[in-house]
């Protein structure tokens, strides 16, 4: 592999030998995934997490992954630009530094990229004022995102800048999905739309999954169940998406975390008539403190298992409340799809946990759908089916891997 680029710093050009990593950054709300990549192999070199920014308890695990053991970090972390920069210094302890002329491309995970990026984007003044005007519609994402691209240009003004997009998968929806029924005109002059997020994911997973059947993707109508702190479900047919869960911002559909997910808009004004709430507090209520920590006070599903299992009643309620919603989906985009040959779980709770799994399909085998419960209860961090061996629709759990996608994406880009 010899492909040629031009060497932004000498004007020159270098053989791809030469610059051949790729460094992913994942910064969301309060935490900062990184991972630095060898595109020859696509093989992972680091791995690194910084969670609780702006805490007084932040804490960085990084993980050199070719020698060495994971080192930690704590004590605060002031916010997304400290984070970065503690990372940094990581790599560079590994040898690994950004100062390295075989870093090729830092790729950017962008949440929200409105109507005008369905493409990884090389990050321009033009294209960081687009994601900027985002912010409104991503309140707990873009800002983190700007931090991260406005940082790794500090660190290395030289590079190419790469955004991916949550939002690119899914701009393939057609309009009677995308659009709210709400007046044409103030929705349009707002742009107020369903643009679905998760979308690097989703993709990838749905490929993924294609390639457990041995089947082409082109063939395939699935249901991804993207579980993680956030969640989202979308309706894949032929490998295009044709219906997501989350909408203008990532609060529309499932219960999440700390997101409520679907509720009647009207409880908004009712909270500032009635509740007296500023926009702000309502904001702040429905995006922080709803959700499975809203109803429980826990939102990692592992403690909210552990306290059904010890019978919390008011774990035990969440945990319904959210399987209840997520199987209104799988329902609703049966429907939508008309025929389902898969349904797939990914993400932290997706791949790890297997009550939710074994909840969300319980009763639904009218719709052909089945959970085998030893299949189920393996733990392995492969693409494995789970449905039992004669089933008409196939259950999958597949890892996600959004780094690894916008790793391939990133390189693709200044490669070609
Ligand atoms: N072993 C497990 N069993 C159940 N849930 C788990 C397990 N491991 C992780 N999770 C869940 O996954 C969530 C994080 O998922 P992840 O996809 O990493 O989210 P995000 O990318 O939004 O931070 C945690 O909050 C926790 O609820
Ligand atoms: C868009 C979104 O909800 O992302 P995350 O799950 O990383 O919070
Ligand atoms: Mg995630």
């Amino acid at each position: 592999m010899t492909a040629m680029t031009t060497d932004p710093t000498s004007g020159g050009s270098r053989s791809m030998n030469d610059a051949h990593r790729v460094l992913v950054l994942n910064s969301g709300s309060s935490s900062v995934k990184y991972q630095l990549l060898d595109m020859r192999d696509r093989s992972r070199l680091a791995t690194g997490l910084v969670e609780r920014i702006g805490e007084s308890s932040s804490r960085l695990v990084h993980t050199p992954l070719k020698g060495g053991e994971p080192r930690e970090r704590t004590g605060r972390i002031a916010d997304h630009e400290e984070a970065l920069r503690a990372a940094a210094e990581e790599l560079a302890a590994d040898g690994l530094g950004l100062d390295s002329p075989e870093l090729a491309a830092i790729g950017h995970r962008v949440v929200h990229g409105g109507l005008k990026f369905s493409e990884p984007t090389v990050i321009t003044d033009e294209v960081l004022k687009e994601i900027e005007r985002l912010v409104p519609v991503a309140p707990l994402h873009n800002p983190a995102n700007i931090t991260g691209i406005r940082t790794a240009q500090a660190l290395r003004p030289d590079l190419p800048q790469v955004a991916v997009f949550d939002t690119a998968f899914h701009t393939t929806m057609p309009e009677h999905a995308a659009r709210y029924a709400i007046d044409v005109g103030t929705a349009d002059a707002h742009r107020i739309r369903r643009y679905g997020f998760h979308g690097t994911s989703h993709a990838y997973v749905s490929r993924r999954t294609a390639e457990l059947l041995g089947r082409p993707v082109a063939e395939l109508n699935m249901i991804v169940l993207h579980l993680g702190n956030g969640a989202s479900a979308s309706a894949v047919a032929g490998g295009r998406c044709v219906e997501t869960s989350m909408g203008l911002t990532p609060l529309e559909g499932l219960v999440m975390g700390t997101r409520s997910g679907d509720v009647d808009p009207a409880v908004t004004f009712h909270l500032k008539r009635v509740a007296g709430m500023s926009t702000d507090e309502i904001d702040t209520l429905l995006n922080k403190r709803s959700g499975l920590v809203g109803l429980c006070g826990d939102n990692d599903m592992r403690e909210i298992r552990r306290r059904v299992d010890e019978g919390d009643e008011r774990a035990a309620l969440a945990f319904d409340i959210y399987i209840h919603r997520l199987k209104k989906y799988v329902g609703a985009y049966s429907a939508v799809l008309g025929r389902v040959d898969a349904v797939v779980f990914t993400a932290g709770v997706g791949e790890n946990s297997a009550p939710v799994r074994e909840a969300a399909l319980a009763g639904l085998e009218g719709f052909g759908l089945a959970v085998d419960a030893d299949r189920n209860a393996v733990r392995s961090g492969e693409p494995r089916l789970i449905s039992p061996e004669d089933a008409r629709v196939a259950v999958a759990v597949v890892p996600t891997d959004e780094e690894l996608e916008i790793a391939g994406q990133t390189f693709d880009l200044v490669h070609n």
